[in-house]
């Protein structure tokens, strides 16, 4: 990684991340947080439907199929599709803290042009955690898991209260969340953090 900002770099009172014992076994499928989400959700038809798998630790993989409607130059991926698969594998992670947060930056680094057709094998892991701040990192790779490294990102996330949702997102979806009861209390369980 060349020339990450300072705002990614850990405190030295930062800690090691803890993994919240009631998170998915290594393995296990994290399933979408939010069914409409771009970059994880089901009912999203032009998402990137990424599905994030549990690892040791607080760590996780992803795959991303690289579709035709994702291009950026003829044949080859957009950049910032390709970020956004980075971002919501970082952002998947915190369900491993059982914490809701959100990305504050994201530095990202393209080493090498991912085709269309291909898929991109995501890796990430929380870094450190320095109060509401969380760091991570995640490297995508093409042609397998062990695959050369084609793009990775540095993040910060900051996390926030479910209230964060509530207060600033739209009124039609926030009332459709709100009337899922699994969605409420879901978010209110992470938001307490036990
Ligand atoms: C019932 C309804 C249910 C709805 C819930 C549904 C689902 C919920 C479950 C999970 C969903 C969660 C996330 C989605 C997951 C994955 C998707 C991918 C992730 C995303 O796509 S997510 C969207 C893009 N994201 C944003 O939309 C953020 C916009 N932003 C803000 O909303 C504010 O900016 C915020 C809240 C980040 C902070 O605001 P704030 O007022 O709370 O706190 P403050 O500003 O004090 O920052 C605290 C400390 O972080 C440092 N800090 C902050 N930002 C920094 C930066 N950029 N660089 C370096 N340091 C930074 C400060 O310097 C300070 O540091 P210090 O404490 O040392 O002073």
């Amino acid at each position: 990684m060349s020339g990450t900002s300072a705002s990614l770099q850990p405190p030295a009172d930062a800690v090691t991340p803890v993994r919240h014992p009631d998170a998915p076994a290594p393995g296990e499928l994290l399933g979408a947080h939010y069914g409409e989400c771009f970059g994880c959700g089901g009912e999203q038809p032009h998402g990137l439907h990424l599905q994030a798998r549990a690892g040791e630790g607080v760590s996780l993989t992803a795959e991303f199929a690289v579709r035709p409607e994702h291009q950026g130059a003829p044949g080859l991926a957009h950049g910032g599709i390709l970020a956004t698969a980075l971002d919501e594998t970082l952002g998947s992670l915190n369900w491993l803290l059982r914490t809701i947060a959100v990305t504050g930056r994201l530095e990202t680094d393209f080493r090498r042009p991912v085709p269309v057709g291909t898929t991109l094998h995501l890796e990430a892991e929380v870094t450190a955690v320095a109060g509401r701040k969380i760091y991570s990192r995640a490297t995508g790779r093409v042609g397998g898991p062990d695959g050369p490294v084609a793009v990775r990102a540095e993040a910060l996330f900051i996390e926030v209260k479910v209230d964060h949702f509530i207060d600033n997102g739209r009124p039609e979806e926030i009332q459709a969340a709100m009337s899922d009861p699994d969605q409420v209390r879901r978010a209110r369980a992470f938001e307490v953090n036990p």
